[in-house]
């Protein structure tokens, strides 16, 4: 890690993300001062943009594995970029202009690295559309963007990227923490108390699904009308079935050791149609079905602490669009016993616009030079600079 280094001037950085769930662009204007240890944030707005209804339709049929030719490639690329620049300029009105924006694009494909025999890998690939340079060219404002290959360049997944920024931003002198965001995938930051080697222990890795199952479930089962079960209302109405996540939960990919990363290519309709396949002996109702996803979700979180952490938490944080989700919330909290489940907000920290918020840092390291990556949640052999700069 790099000593502290106070930037006197607050850098005023947007951030921009769109998650897993494709639900729309977060973006958050902030005062970013100091670097690291001395690291503070102002988040001075924050916004979600909705895409286009067509352009979201689109984006989910390619992450689904649609093919599409290089030229619609391209006009999703730029039209993705349009969207957040946008949203990158409405963000600012009413403010004094930012100047720089730390753009992670839609991530439309990942596929992390492989083992190909001894001390060798097959380098992970990993898409994100909305080209910095198009942001950059419509905004007149420095871009940084396309964060994640220089993590896999060195054998990284890639992912998770937060962490290095959540254990800045959430660190507590006396208390070890799981901040656990829960976005269409699921991912955690450990961070341990600030005790001597405090910053060798931090880790993270992506937990598994958190909201990308439940979401495709309502939609299947409103045949499109709703996209989501606002507040878990729905599942809250059913019962988990024990057995089927018993039996869900043997998927291979929650018994991996991390560092590991995962996405919809994983957790996504194929997989969701093989839970519905799974289901039918149980003749579940809707609100059961959800019930029992939500169970997933906090079964498999559980287990990852249980399974890899070097000790529980004294308290979780929850962040992402699933924090809202009080039926997962509680759940997770009983799941979990004397650990007391709370939300990123009640440290100081935006749940909403955490990721947003990540990103505009990262473009602050990297306007720095300093590097991005948390090896031992990205799975790289050291730490590198991450993405690449658009001047405006
Ligand atoms: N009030 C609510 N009740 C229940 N679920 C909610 C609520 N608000 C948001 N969500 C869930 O949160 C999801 C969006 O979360 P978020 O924006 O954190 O995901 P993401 O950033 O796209 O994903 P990732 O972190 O994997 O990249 C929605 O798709 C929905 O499932
Ligand atoms: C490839 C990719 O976009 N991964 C996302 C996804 O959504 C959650 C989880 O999987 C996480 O690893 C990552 O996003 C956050 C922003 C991260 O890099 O920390």
């Amino acid at each position: 890690m790099y000593s502290s280094q106070a930037s006197a001037v607050p850098n005023r950085v947007v951030g921009l993300i769109s998650g897993t769930s494709v639900d729309g662009i977060d973006a958050a204007l902030v005062e970013i001062t100091g670097t690291e240890l001395d690291l503070k944030v102002e988040l001075l707005a924050g916004k979600t943009y909705p895409y286009p209804a067509d352009l979201r339709e689109r984006i989910l049929a390619v992450c689904a594995g649609e093919a599409i030719s290089m030229l619609e490639l391209a006009h999703m690329d730029d039209a993705i970029a349009l969207a957040f620049a946008q949203a990158a300029q409405n963000i600012q009105i009413g403010y004094q202009p930012a100047n720089l924006i730390g753009s992670h694009g839609q991530t439309v494909y990942h596929r992390p690295p492989k083992e190909a025999g001894v001390g060798k890998k097959n380098l992970g690939y990993t898409l994100q559309l909305g080209r910095g340079e198009m942001i950059a060219y419509l905004t007149g404002i420095t871009t940084v963007s396309n964060f994640r290959v220089a993590d896999i360049a060195v054998g990284g997944h890639g992912a998770p990227l937060v962490p290095r920024v959540d254990a800045f931003l959430l660190s507590h002198p006396h208390e070890s923490r799981c901040i656990q965001n829960l976005g269409g995938i699921g991912n955690l930051a450990y961070i341990p108390a600030r005790t001597d080697d405090w910053l060798s222990q931090i880790c993270g890795w992506d937990t598994g699904p958190s909201n990308s199952l439940l979401d495709l479930a309502v939609e299947r089962l409103t045949a499109g009308a709703k996209t989501y079960d606002e507040d878990g209302q729905w599942a809250a109405s059913g019962t988990p079935c024990y057995p089927l996540v018993e039996k869900w939960l043997t998927h291979e990919y929650f018994h991996l050791s991390p560092p590991k990363s995962t996405g919809r290519e994983l957790f996504g309709v194929a997989y969701l149609n093989q839970c519905f396949q799974d289901a039918e002996p149980y003749q579940l109702s809707p609100a059961d079905m959800l019930a029992t996803l939500t169970e997933l979700t906090v079964a498999s979180i559980v287990h990852s602490y249980r399974t890899f952490l070097p000790q529980m938490p004294q308290r979780v944080f929850l962040c992402g669009g699933g924090s809202r989700n009080l039926y997962l919330k509680q759940r997770l909290q009983l799941a979990l016993e004397t650990v007391p489940v709370l939300t990123t907000d009640e440290a100081g920290v935006s749940a909403d616009f955490k990721e947003a918020i990540a990103f505009a840092v990262l473009a602050h390291w990297r306007q720095l030079a300093i590097p991005g990556n948390l090896p031992t949640a990205t799975g790289a052999p050291h730490e590198v600079l991450l993405g690449e700069i658009h001047q405006g």
